[in-house]
């Protein structure tokens, strides 16, 4: 753990009020409890929740131009706008999700927070209840930062798989792979890489799209069409660009161990082995925002919601990571 902190605080969403976040939140209180944090949710489903889990946890109202509290959890209170019951998930609170990712990122911008942290919501709530476009945290924090491009990245331990599209039906993927959106993403990554991860000269992995990388043009042609080309240009910069190589070989110790991130086309190529290799450490990082934000691994899991039985480890290893990047800003 990092010795040293922030100035700022970092800010904490609880996620979707009926699933695990609140829970997990609550822990921090004593897993990082000299860390500068601020939870942005509703106070009295903290309270509620931790009555139903038994768990001993002062809480202190905050407000932006306040001083911390000490020996409490620090609560900027979010109204969840519908009774609450862990669990039992409702659009009726998805207005006051995302009004929890607004304060969050605002207040990263306008300089209130180091950096932010969400725990999960579930994106058919939001969709059902205020948003019927959102899909994801990534992509509305994108939107809201008014950038035009930003790369999902999870880590688990030294394994880093960063993706070149996110959340969009699988039909629609290979046209939203273009030469100018690959190089887009890999020139964030890459800087990205050398920027938070101190590595001076990024070594890459890119995975094909097709079976077999297209087997030459025989499953497939995006690799030589768009791929090939797009890390043509790129290695002409600079960058060290291994690929297309097939996605089912690309995750071996060999190629891993010579390799400092991969690139997956989509979602469900590079986020299985992630997850396989790392579900509950794991953290999720958005690359290419003017601030600093990180997630957790794993979803709003309603079924744990209250029970105690939900891990906090990704949601710890988020904050870590997260006051860590933000004290060497
Ligand atoms: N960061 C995020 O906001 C995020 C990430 C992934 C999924 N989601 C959303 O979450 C919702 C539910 O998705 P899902 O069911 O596919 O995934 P999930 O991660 O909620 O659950 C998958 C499995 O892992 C278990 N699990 C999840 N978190 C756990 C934890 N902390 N400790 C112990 N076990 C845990 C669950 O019980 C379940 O068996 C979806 O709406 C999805 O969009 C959100
Ligand atoms: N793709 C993420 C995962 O599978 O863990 C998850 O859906 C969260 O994405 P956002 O951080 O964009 O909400």
């Amino acid at each position: 753990m990092t010795d040293h902190f922030p100035d700022k605080p970092v800010a904490v969403t609880c996620g979707d009020p009926a699933g695990i976040g609140p829970d997990l939140v609550l822990t921090l209180h004593n897993t990082l409890n000299t860390a500068p944090l601020v939870v942005i949710g509703d106070q009295q489903v903290l309270d509620d929740r931790a009555r139903q889990l038994g768990l001993t946890v002062p809480l202190a109202a905050w407000q932006p131009g306040q001083a911390l509290p000490d020996g409490a959890l620090a609560v900027w209170h979010t109204p969840a706008g519908a009774p609450v019951q862990a669990g039992q998930p409702t659009p009726a609170s998805a207005t006051g999700t995302l009004n929890m990712l607004t304060r969050a990122a605002r207040g990263c911008l306008d300089g209130t927070f180091a950096a932010m942290v969400t725990a999960p919501v579930a994106k058919h709530v939001i969709c059902d209840g205020a948003d019927p476009a959102f899909t994801g945290h990534t992509e509305f924090l994108a939107a809201l930062a008014g950038v035009e491009r930003v790369v999902m990245m999870l880590t688990a331990g030294t394994l880093r798989v960063a993706l070149a599209t996110t959340h969009l039906p699988l039909r629609e993927v290979p046209a939203a792979i273009t030469v100018d959106s690959l190089q887009q993403t890999l020139t964030i990554l890459h800087r990205d890489l050398q920027n938070k991860y101190r590595l001076a000269e990024p070594r890459i992995l890119v995975l094909g799209l097709n079976p077999h990388a297209g087997e030459g043009g025989h499953l497939g042609h995006e690799e030589q069409d768009v791929i090939e080309p797009a890390l043509a240009t790129l290695r002409q910069q600079g960058m060290r660009l291994t690929g297309p190589v097939p996605a089912d070989t690309a995750f071996q110790p060999r190629l891993l161990e010579q390799h400092d991130a991969v690139l997956a086309m989509y979602h469900d190529q590079g986020l299985p082995v992630l997850k396989y290799a790392g579900f509950g450490e794991a953290i999720n990082i958005t690359l290419g925002l003017p601030f600093i934000r990180t997630s957790v691994d794993h979803g709003t899991a309603f079924e744990l919601a209250g029970t105690g039985k939900a891990s906090a480890g990704s949601l710890i290893a988020a904050t870590r990571l997260a006051l860590e990047l933000a004290a060497h800003d």
